[in-house]
């Protein structure tokens, strides 16, 4: 079979002119005057070429190109909406081909994702949506992909969304993780570990899948002392939180925060709910004994050390901060200015602090499945072999937190996943190998319904409208 043959879209003419070709022989043509899907684009090759996050990328690129308004709503929609869903709608543009994905260039399988998203997902009609993709992946790729791109796009607009899935997802009563796993663009591992979890391969599994697919509400904290959640919401026209004492919600269109009065201030910052809750958590089991001597083992990027400082200073307190990385150890310092906070740059396994601290806080590095609809393209960059890896470093890093606490002193153990291996797995050994009793973590949640059977707390989008944080709290032998 010729290459031409190979790459034609199934049910499709022929494209003028095999697509795959290189940029080096591609005429350019001047960038189309459509800035929300060419910001939109831009953002979708820097993912896939340098593992860029989208959620940093975007809002910088239309910062520097002005874009505002409704066309920065559209680029924010289609770039957050590609990316998420970029699984599903490679399974879909695959079934439009006659040769594997990973054949298709880089740069225009981009386009076609762009394309796909719009067709499958949004009102956009169907003629502005292809032939917008069409001039966009002609200015990147040059003018012989245009052909392929048109027809493998009017192959995807055949059918809708539910229709394709019908076509493409395992027959649920066979594969009821696999379905929803396609069903909701989540890769079949985080559906299972989200399974494993959750305990159920029914409803709630697919209600949690769905919430993962939601685009958040933005959650600030108010900085206790400073300034009430009451006094913030007032000021932000958000919403108090149902559950921190200092947490308020704003809508997911919240536009850009990092101006916003009350945090440039520096009476507010922005932290999941979750987050909130769990770094109250650790401060609120009884210490029986001196508790004035607080440690952060894995600060950066500053949150719960920044809610810490502010109890702390209230109450008499010091903490110490470690982050191994030195960029993220300057936002510490940025976050905790004026609190009774040290920030150490060091490596939490071997931080050479002195031991016999009353509480510490092991917010560990985690594989982020937790907070997925906070990052669009998380779940198709992890891989199932980050777990071993975290695992390792966490057990490692609890086994230093022990050796740094007094007799009798809290340990909070928290990960912003959900993934057993890295949640009740690494605590429960950690625990056995510490002779560490492991404390009711629900009875520090108050007011949080639907925590489970515990010992252990395990929040989620669906129940909680947190991320899916983990916490656990464990108490040294005396
Ligand atoms: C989940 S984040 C912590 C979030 C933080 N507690 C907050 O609330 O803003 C984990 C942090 O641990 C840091 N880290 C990774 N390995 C570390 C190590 N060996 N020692 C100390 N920090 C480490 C990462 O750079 C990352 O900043």
């Amino acid at each position: 079979m010729n290459r031409e043959r190979r790459d034609r879209p199934r049910n499709r003419p022929a494209p003028r002119r095999e697509y795959a070709g290189r940029r080096e022989h591609a005429p350019r043509r001047p960038v189309p005057t459509d800035p929300a899907r060419r910001a939109a684009l831009d953002v979708l090759h820097a993912i896939r070429e340098r593992d860029a996050y989208a959620n940093l990328v975007l809002p910088e690129l239309l910062r520097e190109r002005r874009i505002t308004g409704r066309d920065a709503a559209l680029a924010t929609e289609l770039t957050y909406g590609a990316a998420r869903a970029q699984g599903l709608l490679d399974a879909i543009i695959a079934a439009c081909l006659d040769r594997p994905l990973d054949k298709v260039d880089g740069a225009v399988l981009d386009g076609l994702r762009l394309g796909a998203y719009q067709l499958l997902r949004t009102r956009i009609p169907e003629h502005a949506a292809v032939t917008s993709t069409v001039d966009l992946v002609r200015a990147d790729a040059g003018s012989h992909v245009a052909g392929f791109v048109n027809a493998v796009l009017r192959s995807v607009s055949a059918k809708d969304e539910e229709t394709w899935l019908a076509e493409l997802a395992p027959d649920p009563t066979e594969d009821p993780i696999g379905s929803l796993a396609l069903r909701t663009a989540h890769p079949r591992w985080i559906a299972r570990a989200f399974a494993e979890a959750l305990g159920d391969t029914g409803a709630e599994l697919a209600a949690a899948l769905r919430a993962d697919d939601e685009r958040p509400a933005v959650h600030l904290v108010a900085r206790p002392g400073e300034i009430s959640a009451e006094e913030l919401a007032a000021i932000t026209g958000g919403e108090v939180a149902p559950y921190s004492p200092y947490g308020v919600h704003l809508p997911p269109s919240g536009g850009d925060l990092a101006d916003s009065e009350p945090i440039r201030e520096r009476l507010a910052a922005v932290q999941d709910e979750g987050s909130q809750l769990c770094a109250l958590a650790a401060l609120a089991a009884p210490a029986e004994g001196p508790d004035h001597r607080w440690l952060d083992l894995c600060a950066g990027p500053g949150g719960k050390a920044a809610l810490w400082g502010a109890l702390a200073a209230s109450t008499g307190a010091t903490v110490d901060a470690v982050e191994k990385a030195p960029h993220r150890a300057r936002l510490v310092e940025r976050a905790i200015e004026g609190l009774p906070v040290t920030v150490h740059v060091a490596d939490g396994r071997e931080s050479g602090l002195p031991g016999g601290y009353d509480r510490v806080l092991v917010d560990a590095p985690c594989t982020g499945l937790g907070a997925l609809r906070r990052r669009p393209e998380a779940r198709w960059r992890r891989r199932p072999s980050d777990v071993a890896e975290l695992t390792r470093l966490q057990s490692e890093l609890l086994a230093a937190a022990f050796a740094l606490l007094r007799p009798g002193g809290v340990l909070a153990y928290v990960v912003c996943s959900p993934h057993l291996a890295e949640t009740e797995g690494v605590v429960a050994a950690a625990a056995r190998r510490a002779r560490a009793a492991t404390l009711d973590a629900r009875e520090l949640f108050p007011g949080v319904p639907q925590l489970g059977d515990g010992p252990y707390v395990q929040l989620w989008p669906h129940r909680h409208g947190t991320d899916a944080m983990f916490c656990a709290v464990l108490r040294a032998p005396e």
